[in-house]
């Protein structure tokens, strides 16, 4: 068996990285057979036997870091010409022909996500922490009028998200936060900001403040809350998934 890694970072939130990869297919002629697709996870396809081929697997896994998604990506593949002619055709002749498609692909992979993760509105998040304890933020009115949240709000275009993130949390809270640590990055379902339906994300930041007590301009409440507390609350339910992470810095 022979095998190839390959790393990419893309900025672009983890829909548009997964879904970009898909539109562009993979670095090869040869027809390969879907065999899983979890969104925005990870996907596997496959071929074999085939001309050429005894089979070949190529593996996405798409992971959210703080400077964008990162796809990490595996080919497996065994020619089909069997012997030592067969083991030197794959160590020398496939293997550098695989990386040679998989060098264009990725190139003009990142840049076709980063293009289009421009057109796609980002929502970031900040989970304030102090003492022990994480500041948590109620909506008032709109669809999620009496959930709980992480205070910040949309990225606005041509600013950074850690920009928006100190913004968003300047005019919510009046107050000045120091962002640290990523945490993680969760879908949020239907249209967000008049986008495509599916194609925002949350993007959530550990941070601390600087100075200032903060105030509720925006929310009904804020609430100072333990990490044996956090389960407890009617959180939008987007957040949930990143509560396990959030638990980790308490
Ligand atoms: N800020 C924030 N928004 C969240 C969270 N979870 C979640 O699903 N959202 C959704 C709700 C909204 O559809 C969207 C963020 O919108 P927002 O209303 O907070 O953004 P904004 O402050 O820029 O608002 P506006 O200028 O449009 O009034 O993301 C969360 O934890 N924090």
């Amino acid at each position: 068996m022979q095998q190839l890694s390959f790393t990419t970072v893309v900025e672009a939130p983890l829909t548009v990285a997964f879904d970009v990869a898909r539109t562009l297919g993979r670095p090869w002629r040869a027809p390969l057979e879907e065999v899983v697709s979890i969104r925005p996870e990870r996907d596997v396809y496959a071929v074999g036997p085939a001309p050429g081929w005894r089979w070949l697997t190529h593996s996405r896994r798409f992971t959210a870091t703080g400077a964008g998604t990162r796809v990490d990506e595996q080919v497996d593949w065994e020619s089909d010409v069997p012997g030592v002619l067969g083991r030197l055709l794959d160590r020398v002749v496939l293997r550098r022909r695989i990386r040679r498609a998989m060098r264009s692909h990725l190139d003009a992979y990142a840049a076709a996500a980063e293009r289009r993760a421009l057109d796609v509105l980002q929502v970031v998040g900040a989970a304030i922490v102090d003492d022990g304890r994480v500041l948590v933020a109620q909506r008032a009115g709109g669809p999620f009028d009496g959930l709980w949240e992480f205070p910040g709000g949309k990225v606005e275009p041509g600013e950074s998200e850690l920009s928006a993130l100190v913004r968003e949390c300047a005019e919510e809270l009046g107050a000045a936060i120091e962002p640290g640590a990523f945490v993680g990055e969760v879908l949020l379902d239907g249209v967000v900001g008049g986008g495509a339906p599916g194609a925002s994300t949350l993007r959530v930041w550990s941070a601390r403040l600087v100075g200032k007590e903060p105030v509720a301009h925006e929310h009904a409440a804020l609430r100072w809350v333990r990490a044996d507390e956090l389960e407890a609350l009617d959180w939008i339910p987007a957040d949930r998934p990143l509560l396990p992470a959030v638990r980790t810095l308490l």
